[in-house]
């Protein structure tokens, strides 16, 4: 067994090999029924990279991230995490991914750090790690004099950075954003992919930022195109655009995908 695959408890001991991605998903399969919505999909993000996994509504974006959290299991194919297989060492993966779902996950009647406190209870911080974490993150995103007032005060900007800084607390190295600026207005998004972009700068976070809007991608990010459950391209958003021979990701989208059928619930 390779040492990456160990069951070593602490996870700051188990060393990754240089080549390995922080996820690394591959030939993953997924159906519901007789009904295949995930097809031989592959792709791999490295430390530090902002990736946009980009696809029209149905193309299988929430269902691979269903896969990736193991709210459904893996039948077809392998997901790895920092070097962990999902199917084998579910823990050892779970513990490195932060996740930000589509629909909102806080409580509103509880305070942004009773909320942030009982995130870190679950992923067994211990109180006094809690308390520093929470202060910290919630210094970074501005809101730390909010930290005692109830979620329901907050704007939906604020509440987005909130959960944002709740998927950071257990320090993971891999975060996921399911369609994270549903709902905000072109500021609030724009300041919420900026505090992502500085996060994967800062401190080496590999980033899966699910959405249906091209121009959350920037020059720089990788992407992977995504569309009825296939991957039709992956890597650096130049990259893509070149070997689509177009200009911008959205003539690669439309290229790519006007063979395999209508552009439907896309923006620029
Ligand atoms: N539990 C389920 N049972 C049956 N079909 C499902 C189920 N969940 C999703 N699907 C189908 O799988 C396909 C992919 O859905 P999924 O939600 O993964 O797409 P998506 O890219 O996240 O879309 P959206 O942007 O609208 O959230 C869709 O055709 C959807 O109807």
């Amino acid at each position: 067994m390779a040492c990456f695959e160990t069951d070593l408890p602490d996870r700051h001991a188990v060393p990754r090999p240089a080549a390995e991605p922080v996820l690394a998903v591959e030939g993953l399969s997924h159906s519901f029924g007789n009904r295949t919505v995930l097809d031989d999909v592959s792709f791999g993000i490295p430390a530090g990279r902002f990736a946009v996994l980009l696809g029209l509504n149905g193309a299988g974006k929430t269902t691979l991230f269903s896969l990736i959290t193991r709210i459904y299991n893996t039948r077809r194919g392998s997901i790895r995490v920092f070097g962990f297989d999902m199917r084998q060492h579910p823990t050892q993966a779970l513990a490195r991914i932060g996740v930000v779902f589509q629909q909102p996950t806080l409580d509103p009647d509880l305070t942004v750090l009773q909320n942030l406190r009982y995130h870190g209870g679950l992923h067994g911080l211990a109180p006094a790690v809690i308390e520093e974490r929470a202060a910290e993150e919630l210094a970074r995103i501005g809101l730390s004099e909010r930290a005692d007032e109830r979620v329901r005060t907050l704007s939906g900007g604020q509440r987005r950075r909130v959960e944002i800084a709740r998927a950071l607390l257990h320090q993971p190295s891999l975060l996921l954003l399911d369609e994270p600026t549903v709902g905000l207005d072109i500021e609030l998004r724009r300041q919420v992919l900026d505090h992502v972009h500085d996060l994967c700068r800062e401190r080496g976070l590999a980033v899966l930022w699910a959405t249906h809007l091209i121009d959350e991608a920037r020059q720089g990010d990788g992407v992977v195109v995504l569309h009825r459950g296939r991957v039709l391209a992956e890597g650096l958003v130049d990259a893509v655009c070149v070997a689509a021979g177009a200009a911008t990701l959205g003539q690669a989208f439309a290229r790519l995908t006007e063979a395999k059928g209508t552009q439907k619930g896309t923006r620029e």
